[in-house]
């Protein structure tokens, strides 16, 4: 008895610990040039949770996502102000290693990008780069990765053929492999199924909700169904600004602000 009422109280407590942030945006704000893409973002997004990211187009979703690995630099004309801690560091500091952020935090496409080699050259790719030469070990990793991201058992027999020669659908899972082989621990994903058949979608959103137990995941999709299906938290974009953040059923059951429910019945966007 007195064990089980301690079980209970152990168990009560863990749900009422407040969730750990992987991260912790802090009034963000972006330019490209002259324009601001980017205002005051502040927004703490939840461990091996599933984000979404919803928005009419250009209201600064992508250029969201790819200042959380850093990538939205690669375009010279972007200037930033804020703070982004990631798993308590900021990443803008000076000396943070943008190689090691882009290995704990890899990316998906909106279009499926695989590299015109075999599936299995895509893989090991990564956990080449990051100096992995065992051949017993890389074909583990292989399994491994492809199992993760449902792929093996449709692959498994034709790992030496083109990825090319794949479907979208596979292909955009071989994409996802690619980013397992070297265990991230957040995958950014930039409308992922926006370029696949239904079907494919399908598959998609499945292994998300498989990955959320190992990953924490944001996802960007113009699709509000998908939002509302996959993701536990989804935060409502507009012209640059994080109108509303919330867990999904609340922001879709009973919206805060009134330009939120406006967009998700469909008034604009
Ligand atoms: N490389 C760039 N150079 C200049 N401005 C850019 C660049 N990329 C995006 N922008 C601008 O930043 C704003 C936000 O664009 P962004 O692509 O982030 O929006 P989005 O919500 O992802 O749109 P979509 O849903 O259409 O993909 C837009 O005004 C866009 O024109």
């Amino acid at each position: 008895m007195a064990q089980a009422n301690e079980q209970q109280t152990q168990s009560a407590m863990t749900q009422n610990q407040p969730k750990e942030s992987v991260y912790s945006v802090k009034n963000l704000n972006l330019w490209y040039g002259e324009d601001q893409a980017l205002y005051d973002i502040n927004m703490d997004i939840g461990d091996k949770d599933v984000t979404a990211i919803i928005g009419p187009s250009g209201c600064g979703k992508s250029t969201f996502i790819k200042t959380l690995n850093r990538m939205v630099e690669m375009v010279p004309i972007v200037r930033t102000s804020g703070e982004i801690d990631y798993r308590g560091n900021n990443i803008f500091r000076k000396n943070y290693s943008v190689e090691d952020l882009r290995t704990k935090v890899g990316m998906v496409f909106q279009n499926p990008n695989p590299f015109p080699k075999s599936i299995y050259e895509n893989i090991v790719y990564g956990p080449r780069i990051h100096g992995i030469k065992d051949k017993k070990t890389l074909d583990a990793i292989v399994e491994k990765s492809l199992k993760g991201a449902a792929l093996w058992d449709e692959v498994k027999d034709r790992l030496n053929q083109n990825a090319f020669g794949l479907s979208g659908g596979q292909q955009q899972r071989v994409c996802i492999a690619r980013c397992l082989a070297i265990e991230p621990d957040v995958i950014l994903m930039d409308e992922p199924t926006s370029a696949l058949d239904p079907i494919s979608t399908a598959k998609i959103e499945e292994l998300v909700q498989e990955l959320k137990e190992n990953y924490s995941i944001i996802i960007v999709t113009h699709n509000m169904q998908q939002a509302a299906r996959i993701s536990d938290n989804t935060a409502f974009f507009l012209n640059g600004e994080l109108v509303e953040f919330n867990d999904t059923n609340t922001l879709f059951s009973t919206p805060a602000d009134k330009r939120t429910e406006d967009y998700i019945t469909g008034r604009f966007g």
